[in-house]
């Protein structure tokens, strides 16, 4: 079966555009996300353009600051700078990566943390770590446990969730949702020995290493729950290209009880919840308008 995050993304995204009136009727605030991307990637741009959009759609404002690939870790530094004392500004987010120039976890922490509404600041990442209220949680991971428990249902305790990677962004934060929803988590990588055969004990496994369709059916035990976090990008025969997750679909899904697709699984999901966020920071820490 496959999880729908496109659809679940559009149904979070309508409740949202409900909060947002509502938040808006009683205090007065719109919430607002600033997005600052550095440089020209264009497959960024393309994923910048999705927001914006996004973002206008639910009732929030949208702005949007590009920066040329040479700018200075100065100058955006003194960018952020003008956006925490921003007002009208609930929710920065940084595109990564940045240029090989520019200190990336220098940009992070000088966010404050009341507006990283990516949830990567030292400041939330420790209060999800030790469970406490008021974190901003890191979008993606938060995605793959909606998903999750879009199949499975709301009580994931005592599974054995295997996550493959271990990054910042989301395998250490997708972690430690699953711990705290008592799942028995496990963090492998490129080190972890006989990767399949760990794969194979998870009741729900996650797959977050950017190599296309590392992941093979026979990795996949039967009746499992499988969240692609993977985004890659592969040239095709025709010299076009298309997109592919880190887990070879086609094997897993004969397999697997239930899998996200790529596209259509966790990235819309990511999105949708980079605007929950944002309405969560403005509700939290937002100015009523004078
Ligand atoms: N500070 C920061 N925060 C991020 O969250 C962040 C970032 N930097 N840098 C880039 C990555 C990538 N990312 C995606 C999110 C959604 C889709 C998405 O919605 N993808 C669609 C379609 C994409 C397509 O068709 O090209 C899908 O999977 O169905 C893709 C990529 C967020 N990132
Ligand atoms: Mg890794």
């Amino acid at each position: 079966m496959n999880i729908d995050g496109k659809q679940v993304a559009a149904d979070l995204r309508q409740s949202l555009a409900q909060e947002v009136a509502e938040l808006k009727q009683q205090t007065g605030i719109t919430p607002g996300l600033t997005v600052v991307l550095v440089g020209e990637d264009p497959a960024s741009q393309v994923y910048v353009r999705n927001k914006v959009k996004q973002t206008q759609e639910v009732g929030m404002i949208s702005n949007e600051f590009r920066m040329a690939a040479d700018t200075s870790e100065e100058a955006l530094l003194a960018k952020l700078d003008e956006l925490n004392n921003d007002p009208a500004v609930h929710g920065i987010l940084v595109q990564l990566p940045l240029p090989k120039h520019i200190n990336e976890s220098r940009i992070i922490e000088s966010i404050v943390p009341e507006k990283d509404v990516d949830g990567f600041h030292a400041m939330n990442s420790g209060r999800l770590m030790n469970g406490e209220e008021g974190a901003l949680v890191p979008c993606t991971p938060q995605g793959c446990v909606i998903l999750a428990k879009k199949h499975l249902g709301d009580d994931l305790s005592g599974k054995h969730a295997v996550v493959i990677g271990r990054s910042n962004i989301v395998g250490k934060p997708v972690a430690m949702l699953l711990l705290q929803e008592s799942c028995t988590v496990t963090i492998a990588h490129s080190r972890t020995k006989d990767l399949p055969a760990l794969c194979r004990e998870a009741d729900i496994l996650v797959a977050a290493v950017g190599r296309p369709e590392m992941v093979k059916g026979d990795w996949i035990k039967p009746g499992a729950t499988v969240i692609d976090v993977g985004i890659n990008r592969i040239a095709t025969e025709d010299s076009k290209s298309r997109l592919v997750g880190d887990v070879d679909f086609a094997e897993a899904e004969k397999v697997a009880a239930a899998i996200t697709p790529v596209p259509g699984g966790v990235g819309p999901m990511t999105i949708a919840c980079l605007l929950k966020n944002t309405i969560e920071a403005a509700r939290r820490f937002g100015v009523r308008p004078q």
